[in-house]
């Protein structure tokens, strides 16, 4: 491993020693000179945080910890111990094999002028831990307090550091965690073991650092901070009560995931039950929180919106002792434009603190996240004083994975009873051990593009469905499974997740779906659930609780629901709208598959965007091709209906003549009842406002014009494009509209087959601008603000 030599941290910039080839050299001679212009050019934005930054009057510097470093049994495990000149020579390799420990970044060496040097010898692998403060001690200016609270935590004693590196690191008693906490977690939360990220991730932690974290999805990142936190501040004495304010923060992207951490967080810290947690989200009353903040919550889960709101407003609000701030779906945070008010948080915790009486002591931070972000790295040395890293490497970014290709398409449903796991005829792609990323996590095959790390259980697949056959094949696709699923041997029904790109997409299919019936009964026979950001906080946590703790149904969302959240025994996702970014393709199917269960995602795509398969494989995510012919055989046969016979005569139904029929009924219905008509028009208008605002990378493969928009018409059951969609800027910003839509609307079930066909009448005009969840705003020409969560 080597050092961005710039000063820029580490983990940005690793480039190899063993770099030869002349593209590699080219590749760092670019990104040096464009660090350089980013010195010289700073964007508003970064004067801001260099603004905040400065508040933390010391040098921040991210160290790289190898990921199976800290879990290793104790005779083979490294020390922390810094590169000697030898082994830079040598490359990363004999690094690797003595002392495989966090080096000190190239910048920092050049800043503290000479070798690093502990009490004036060079540091060596079996120094105790007190030469790693010692030597930060020289990174920190001479003119910071002794008791600042930005100074280096107190040396590990002897007890942390025997239990820090002396236990058995696939326990949790060998982790380090309070006994109360081990009993906790093996008995009523029911974790046998620690996850690969719960033992790299908890020993650092209770030993006082600084960590960034990087694991694929379902794989336990939740407990790698909460079982610390609650050990730490359960076995504080004198007890912490809630008079003494908040200890921990945890900022995360969305108010389920708060409700996730909190409910986690309640069942963690049952015995210490004078520890309080609470929340702070968007949508709840100011009021109430704030005479929660009055009385003290301990442990707090938070938006950044609203946090940021009572930390200005709230004065009662105690913070000023925070030793745990979490940042969990960083990335996330980031893509949602959180960047400036995460400084700005950031920078309020800080001067707080130095308000505080925290003595020695300083807060601890941890970054979360399961997905690449460019900013992470700012908003790390921001907050963080030399993280270790954990899974984070530019190495990965360079391995390849090998032979993997995808195997031919086969046939979606005729995949047969068991879909877990590989199958026949599939190509072995190189499988490389990523510690923390888990065994058998993919890899990228090219350099340039972020990889991904997909858990290998979780069975990949795209399917081509024409817009015509759009809404039909996602009724076939969930009927086959519904019905392989009752007629196999396994006990559980179907759990499904299918992601939406609009909240006016999933109420128009939330209602499609519920009202649609063949021969008096449901078409998909489950019970449906609906999810979206313009839905009443009241109808979101409720639908989110009872999804959790169901053991199947079909939860229909936008991508409020793609990061984080932990629906339990979810066995199929499908992604009806393609996803944006690589990052948004991996949070989606990462709700299924997780911690080791087997799960199925399947991706329905156009003929055109096929491009975005070969992206996604050259990310390394192994995503097989199937057909929709198989699921459309699942549909219902509708050969009652006069006009289907008289046209299909005395031949055998095939698939389509099942598909043809459904899609007639749904139009029908559509064009006979005004209130699915216009939730239909307004999804076709939200979706085409979405297609418009694919980042800009993704555009060529994504790209509006390339839509034909009355294709599109028929996958809502229009007729034909709603006359009035040309009218841009005519009508009124649909958001408050539809959020009386999604919460207004109530369709009686019919039998559609009984309902005349109509014809369609204009849709809704409305002007504005296009948010997609990553704060892109696109204009589309159709005019209308929509936000995608
Ligand atoms: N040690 C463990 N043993 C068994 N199950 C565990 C363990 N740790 C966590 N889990 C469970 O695994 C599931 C996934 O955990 P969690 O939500 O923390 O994953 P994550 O890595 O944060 O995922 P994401 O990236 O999607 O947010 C949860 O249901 C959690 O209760």
């Amino acid at each position: 491993m080597d050092y961005n030599e710039e000063g820029d941290g580490g983990f940005m910039l690793n480039l190899t020693s063993e770099v030869e080839d002349k593209k590699k050299v080219h590749r760092r001679g670019g990104v040096n000179r464009r660090l350089k212009r980013r010195r010289d050019f700073k964007t508003g934005s970064e004067k801001r945080f260099e603004a905040s930054k400065s508040l933390i009057s010391r040098e921040n510097d991210v160290r790289e910890v190898n990921a199976e470093d800290i879990g290793d049994p104790p005779a083979k495990r490294p020390r922390f111990v810094e590169t000697t000149p030898s082994q830079k020579r040598l490359g990363p390799k004999s690094v690797k094999a003595t002392t495989a420990r966090p080096t000190i970044s190239e910048a920092a060496r050049k800043r503290t002028a000479g070798p690093v040097r502990v009490n004036g010898k060079k540091a060596c692998s079996h120094q105790k831990r007190p030469s790693d403060s010692a030597f930060h001690a020289e990174l920190v200016p001479p003119d910071t307090p002794p008791d600042s609270p930005l100074r280096d935590p107190e040396p590990l004693d002897e007890d942390t550091n025997t239990r820090l590196f002396g236990g058995d690191p696939s326990t949790f008693a060998g982790l380090g965690l309070a006994e109360k906490i081990v009993n906790q977690l093996q008995g009523s939360v029911g974790f046998s073991a620690p996850t690969k990220v719960q033992q790299q991730a908890i020993p650092p932690l209770l030993a006082g650092r600084d960590i960034m974290v990087r694991a694929e999805t379902g794989s336990g990142k939740t407990h790698a901070y909460l079982a610390p936190i609650v050990s730490q501040l359960g076995e504080k004495q004198p007890r912490l009560l809630r008079a003494d304010g908040t200890r921990a923060l945890v900022l995360v992207p969305t108010r389920e995931l708060c409700l996730q951490i909190v409910e986690a967080a309640e069942a963690l810290k049952r015995p210490y039950h004078w520890l309080v947690a609470g929340m702070l989200v968007g949508g709840e009353n100011r009021t109430h929180e704030k005479a929660r903040l009055r009385k003290g919550v301990v442990i707090m889960a938070g938006t950044v919106g609203r946090l940021l709101d009572h930390l200005k407003n709230t004065e009662a609000f105690q913070i000023d002792q925070l030793s745990w701030l979490v940042l969990d779906e960083a990335d996330r945070l980031l893509d949602m434009g959180f960047e400036e008010d995460l400084a700005e948080i950031i920078s309020i915790l800080n001067k707080k603190a130095e308000l505080g009486d925290m003595g020695s002591k300083r807060r601890q931070n941890a970054l979360l996240s399961a997905t690449m972000h460019s900013g992470l790295q700012r908003l790390a040395q921001l907050s963080m004083r030399r993280p270790l890293t954990i899974g984070f490497s530019m190495d990965d970014a360079r391995a390849t994975s090998g032979g993997k290709t995808a195997r031919g398409s086969k046939a979606l449903g005729e995949e047969g009873e068991d879909q877990d796991g590989g199958g026949e005829g599939e190509e072995h792609h190189t499988v490389a051990e990523q510690g923390v990323c888990g065994a058998g996590a993919r890899r990228a095959a090219d350099p340039d593009l972020e990889h991904v790390s997909i858990p290998e259980q979780l069975r990949q697949v795209v399917l081509e469905v024409p817009f015509k056959r759009r809404l039909i094949g996602l009724v076939g696709l969930l009927r086959h499974r519904l019905l392989r699923r009752a007629k196999g041997a396994k006990a559980a029904g179907v759990k499904a997740v299918v992601f939406f790109s609009s909240c006016a997409s999933v109420d128009f299919h939330h209602a499609a779906l519920g009202a649609l019936e063949a021969h008096g009964k449901a078409a998909v026979p489950a019970k449906l659930y609906r999810l979206h950001g313009n839905l009443p906080q009241v109808e979101r946590t409720k639908t989110f609780t009872e999804f959790k703790k169901s053991s199947a149904g079909i939860l229909m969302c936008t991508d409020v629901a793609a990061r984080g959240l932990d629906f339990p025994a979810v066995n199929l996702i499908v992604q009806f709208d393609p996803p944006g970014e690589v990052a948004d393709y991996v949070h989606r199917v990462g709700r299924t598959g997780r911690i080791g269960q087997q799960g199925e995602a399947v991706l329905f795509l156009q003929g055109y965007e096929w491009e975005y398969v070969e992206k996604l494989r050259a990310a390394g995510a192994d995503v097989h091709d199937a057909s929709l012919a198989p699921l459309l055989k699942a549909l219902p046969e509708l050969r009652e209906i006069p006009e289907a016979n008289s046209r299909w005569g005395m031949r055998e139904t095939t698939s389509n003549d099942q598909a043809e029929a459904m899609q007639g009924r749904v139009e029908a219905a559509v064009a006979s009842r005004a209130e699915l008509k216009q939730l239909a028009e307004a999804a076709f208008l939200a979706f085409t406002r979405a297609y418009a605002a694919f980042p800009r990378s993704l555009r060529h493969i994504f790209h509006v014009k390339q839509l034909h928009l009355g294709h599109v018409a028929c996958s809502f059951g229009l007729k034909g494009q709603p006359s009035r969609i040309g009218n841009a800027g005519q009508g009124k910003s649909t958001k408050g509209n539809s959020k009386e839509r999604a919460k207004s609307y109530t369709l009686k079930k019919e039998n559609w087959g009984e309902v005349p066909r109509g014809e369609t009448k204009d849709a809704p005009g409305s002007t504005g601008k296009i948010r997609r969840g990553n704060g892109v705003e696109a204009s589309t020409g159709y005019g209308g603000m929509v936000t995608s969560e």
